[in-house]
């Protein structure tokens, strides 16, 4: 082995600890010992500019809104004594004044005993008078003293007229330093005849992604490549909070191009950057930002999962934090300690996060010594209340965040949390709309097709892949409408039907092809029957195939398939009909069991095994809701039908 490659290795295989791992909240104190939190200053913007950001000051009105009185109807500005007790029978004849009162009109003539004048809606009231009188309670005659009109109403002082300063007095104070600007606040400002308001400065927060796998989003994907979704995730977050995000794009794991990213980073008032600060060959990312100064890394580890290996370091007053690469973890810890540095500097008032109680759906585990938050669903129970799911996909996935309404924590000391445990779970952003449909179970196109028609037509869809003895036990809970599933019964070979209880329907779905899934052009599977093909597999321990997870429906085929046989790959256990295909494609296995559609979404070749049934279990309680039956009716449709089968679901 050459030497540089040697070292190289031994490099890479080096043990690096972390600094010293602290709790989440002494975590918190040393960094935000060094910042400011406060806003950073402020700006004159005009009103058109205004939109989303914080006020600076106060606005006190510097004058009366309306600032004079006036008609809210149209009809005719009169002494209301003068009108007193009249009627259509007993109506009261008053004089004409000689002019025309319409918005913008200054009154020039005053409202004497027993005269009236025309005012439409808006216009200011004239001298004299103190009430208005509609239109429509009223008639005008030619009298031989000019013009009359017969008042058929009695009114009330003050009926009609919007007095000066009703909506807005002058020295009132119409919004305050912190309010964030929406449209209704911004129609304050300009009534009160406001051009442009002070507001605060945002924080320019510097962005950029460390990794050489990464790829920007819109580049061609590229084998062992990742799309960079931390900057996207993190920039669309900081403007929420009302930051201004700078993306600086991505450093390869190159120290002269990282030192070179994090100077310009610098310049602005926050940096973060992601990745590469674990233990990993090529986290370089917190040994070039240990080399700040004043006083620089604060924290490096932190006692919490999602996020453990982020480094916290403050820099002349400037907060450079490197959160984790993995995207849940980096969205997590961004939320823990980043989001209220943003907000104070933004001269936004800390969030006030909304905790609810949940029942938990299924036993979790967790690792002892941290803090664990656990990414979660909430769905509405039958009996009443909230049922939490935790998104069993851990800090890796993009969506274990992006998929919750919340997430609650466990201890550190705390090993398991046994399932029916009363949780509280912090919602997050704007807390959870409650599904119309709640859908649980097995994950399939078809359904996935099917939801998104419901979700065209304006329903609000929560759809939860859980498996589908996940889904079964749900529907039995109550947790949800619809569950698909596709459970065979190995005793009959039966698919669903066995699995229900009394309080369950089965609406039929559709089927599915399950197959031998192989690279095309391996002669040992192509265009050979399956006999023969397996035969070949078992004959190679080279051959090498990938399993699914026992529990599943496909795994009862395969054990089925291999009668007792145990071929190399058999321990390997996919978790899902993508996984078993991408493996075969990339070429980690030759061959496994996977449903036709997945098949030919990998261009893989496929050798036919038996049909499975992919049906709908439905609680009884719930099949009358009206979702419900829209999403049964969708299922009937000719063109949903004719859909799913271009899908490659036999109906
Ligand atoms: N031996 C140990 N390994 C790891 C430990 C540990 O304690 N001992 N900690 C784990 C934990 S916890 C986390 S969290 C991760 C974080 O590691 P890094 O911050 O060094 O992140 P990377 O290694 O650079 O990347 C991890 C993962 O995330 C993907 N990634 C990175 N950046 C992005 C991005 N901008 N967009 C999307 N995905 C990204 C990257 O490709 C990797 O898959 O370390 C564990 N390891
Ligand atoms: O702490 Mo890491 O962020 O769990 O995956």
């Amino acid at each position: 082995m050459a030497d540089a490659l040697k070292e190289a290795l031994r490099k890479a295989a080096r043990q690096e600890q972390f600094l010293e791992v602290v709790d989440r909240d002494e975590a918190e104190a040393r960094f935000r010992r060094h910042i400011a939190m406060a806003p950073l200053g402020e700006e004159a913007v005009p009103l058109a500019q205004a939109l989303g950001r914080v006020l600076a000051r106060d606005v006190v009105a510097d004058i009366d809104v309306p600032s004079f009185d006036r008609a809210s109807v149209d009809g005719f500005a009169v002494r209301a004594a003068d009108v007193a007790g009249a009627s259509d029978e007993v109506p009261r004849r008053l004089r004409l004044n000689t002019e025309i009162l319409t918005p913008g009109v200054e009154p020039e003539c005053d409202v004497a005993g027993e005269t009236a004048t025309v005012i439409a809606t808006g216009g200011m009231v004239p001298r004299g008078a103190d009430a208005i009188v509609m239109v429509e309670h009223s008639d005008t005659h030619d009298g031989d003293d000019g013009l009359a009109v017969e008042i058929q109403r009695a009114v009330a002082p003050g009926q009609f007229i919007q007095a000066a300063g009703f909506d807005i007095a002058s020295g009132e104070t119409v919004l305050r330093a912190g309010q964030v600007l929406s449209s209704r606040e911004i129609g304050a400002l300009a009534a009160v005849g406001l051009a442009e308001v002070f507001v605060w400065r945002k924080p320019r927060v510097a962005i950029f992604s460390t990794g050489d796998e990464l790829v920007a989003p819109g580049d061609p994907p590229r084998p062992g490549g990742v799309y960079d979704s931390n900057a996207a995730i993190l920039a669309a977050a900081v403007e929420e909070l009302g930051g201004e995000p700078v993306r600086l794009g991505i450093a390869r794991d190159n120290e002269a191009e990282l030192t070179a990213l994090l100077e310009t980073a610098l310049a602005h008032d926050i940096v973060l950057l992601s990745g590469g600060t674990s233990k990993g060959a090529g986290d370089l990312a917190y040994q070039v930002v240990s080399r700040l100064g004043d006083p620089g890394i604060v924290v490096h580890g932190v006692a919490l999962k999602p996020g453990k290996p982020i480094c916290l370091a403050v820099s002349h007053g400037k907060p450079v934090v490197v959160l984790p690469g993995f995207p849940t973890s980096a969205i997590f810890t961004f939320h823990e300690f980043v989001a209220p540095v943003i907000r104070a500097f933004a001269g936004r008032a800390p969030e006030r996060r909304e905790t609810v109680t949940a029942e938990l759906s299924m036993r979790v585990a967790s690792e002892r010594g941290r803090t664990e938050y656990v990414m979660t669903s909430l769905v509405p129970r039958e009996a009443g209340g909230l049922s939490a799911y935790p998104t069993a996909k851990g800090s890796g996935a993009v969506t274990a965040f992006g998929h919750a309404d919340g997430f609650f924590r466990i201890a550190p000391q705390t090993e398991t949390v046994p399932a029916g445990t009363t949780v509280d779970v912090t919602l997050i952003g704007a807390g959870h709309r409650l599904a119309d449909l709640v859908v649980i179970g097995s994950h399939c196109v078809g359904l996935d097709m099917l939801i998104g028609r419901m979700t065209a037509e304006g329903y609000a869809v929560k759809a939860l892949a859980v498996g589908s003895t996940g889904g079964l036990a749900a529907a039995k809970r109550g947790e949800c409408d619809v569950a698909g599933i596709h459970l065979m019964d190995p005793a009959t070979g039966e698919y669903n039907r066995p699995f229900l209880t009394e309080s369950l329907d089965l609406v039929p779905g559709y089927g599915r092809l399950q197959g031998l899934v192989f690279r095309p052009g391996d002669a040992r599977f192509e265009g050979r029957p399956v006999e023969v093909c397996m035969a070949a597999a078992l004959a190679h321990p080279s051959c090498l195939m990938i399993n699914r997870n026992s529990g599943s429906g496909t795994r009862i085929v395969i054990d089925r398939l291999l009668d007792g046989t145990r071929p190399a790959g058999y321990s390997h256990q996919a978790k899902s009909h993508n996984a078993v295909a991408a493996a075969v494609a990339q070429g980690r296995a030759d061959w496994g069991v996977a449903i036709e559609t997945v098949a030919q979404r990998y261009g893989l070749g496929f050798l036919p095994l038996q049909p499975e049934r992919y049906d709908f279990v439905v609680p009884k309680a719930r099949a009358t809701r009206p979702p419900v039956l829209r999403f049964l009716e969708l299922l009937r449709q000719d063109p949903v039908r004719a859909q799913l089968s271009d899908l490659g679901f036999t109906l």
